[in-house]
């Protein structure tokens, strides 16, 4: 069969974007996770984080659904999310629109350029949810916010929340960047495992100055990758709650792909996060696909010219991340 693909990125975490609703693939639920399987791994032509499908919704002007690149399906994904939304709102001609997820309806909307010419959206983080049977997280306590897990480390503390993919936070100094540490605990638990049945997302965040953050995740169902839009919400969120940094003002989140925003509103004890940042279109690929054998190939290919600009963001959040870390 052939399908239409964009590939796209958000901070570098890229994404194949296959549209549903205006074309009739009727993938079956087995389909998805094999597509996930096939099209995202790096030794092939394509290669991904993931995979964003994009689909008609009863309730939304959309619906996005969530592939990681082992085939798990994820709840959310904050910079997939804003490439759908840029999808969404230049297929529908709206500038804000709401898009249905697994777990909840979230607004969207088309913001002023985060850096000049790098078309920009904000996407809605929520629910955030801190009872650990949320993620879920199997121990004895209902809650963890910046504790030790004695099965993981002695030395690290760690917050867990649901945005409501299960997230795993650690703020931590510069050295411990620069070991393995975060590999080997993330491999421990990103996948099923006693204390966390569904597996976890891991970050580890650095402060670098009042408002400016840095956030590298450990992504379930990934791996480490460029950026983690959830990860990087909820790193921001946990940062407010230590008062590292202030409620409803802009947090510059820097990461290996680039640099986005987070604002994080508090409202009695309910949280949200807005994200901030580029949805980026690097090229569109028609594939010739054979399931049955897992394999592809990719027939024809034109270029997005937006990754040229887009590399001007990410040399400027580079050099902040080289004088700050
Ligand atoms: N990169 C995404 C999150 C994708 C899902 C995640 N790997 C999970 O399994 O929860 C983001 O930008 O949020």
């Amino acid at each position: 069969m052939q399908i239409d693909v964009i590939k796209g990125h958000g901070s570098g975490n890229d994404f194949l974007l296959i549209d549903e609703i205006s074309n009739i693939y009727s993938f079956s639920e087995e389909d998805r996770a094999n597509l996930a399987k096939v099209l995202c791994n790096r030794d092939s032509e394509l290669g991904a984080d993931g995979i964003l499908f994009i689909m008609n919704s009863n309730h939304a002007d959309g619906r996005m659904r969530v592939f990681n690149a082992d085939g798990s399906e994820a709840s959310m994904c904050g910079n997939g999310l804003r490439l759908v939304a840029r999808y969404i709102c230049e297929l529908k001609g709206l500038n804000e629109a709401v898009i249905e997820t697994m777990k909840a309806i979230l607004k969207v909307r088309k913001q002023e350029d985060i850096y000049p010419q790098v078309h920009t959206y904000q996407v809605e983080i929520s629910p955030v949810l801190f009872e650990l049977k949320a993620l879920p997280l199997n121990l004895n306590k209902p809650t963890l916010f910046n504790e030790r897990i004695k099965e993981l480390s002695e030395e690290l503390r760690f917050t867990a929340l649901a945005v409501p993919n299960p997230h795993l936070i650690s703020i931590v100094e510069t050295e411990l960047l620069e070991n393995n540490i975060q590999k080997e605990l993330s491999e421990k638990v990103n996948g099923p495992n006693d204390l966390f049945p569904d597996g976890v997302n891991v970050s580890f965040v650095k402060l670098l100055e009042k408002g400016s953050i840095y956030v590298r995740t450990f992504e379930r169902g990934v791996g480490f990758t460029n950026a983690c839009g959830t990860a990087m919400s909820a790193s921001s969120l946990v940062t407010c709650l230590t008062q590292s940094n202030d409620y409803e003002k802009v947090i510059n989140v820097y990461n290996n792909g680039g640099k986005v925003q987070c604002i994080v509103h508090k409202l009695d004890d309910t949280y949200t996060i807005d994200l901030i940042g580029n949805a980026t279109y690097l090229y569109r690929a028609s594939i010739q696909l054979n399931l049955s054998e897992a394999t592809y190939y990719v027939s024809s290919t034109s270029n997005f010219a937006e990754q040229e600009i887009y590399e001007k963001l990410q040399a400027d959040a580079q050099e902040m991340i080289k004088q700050t870390l």
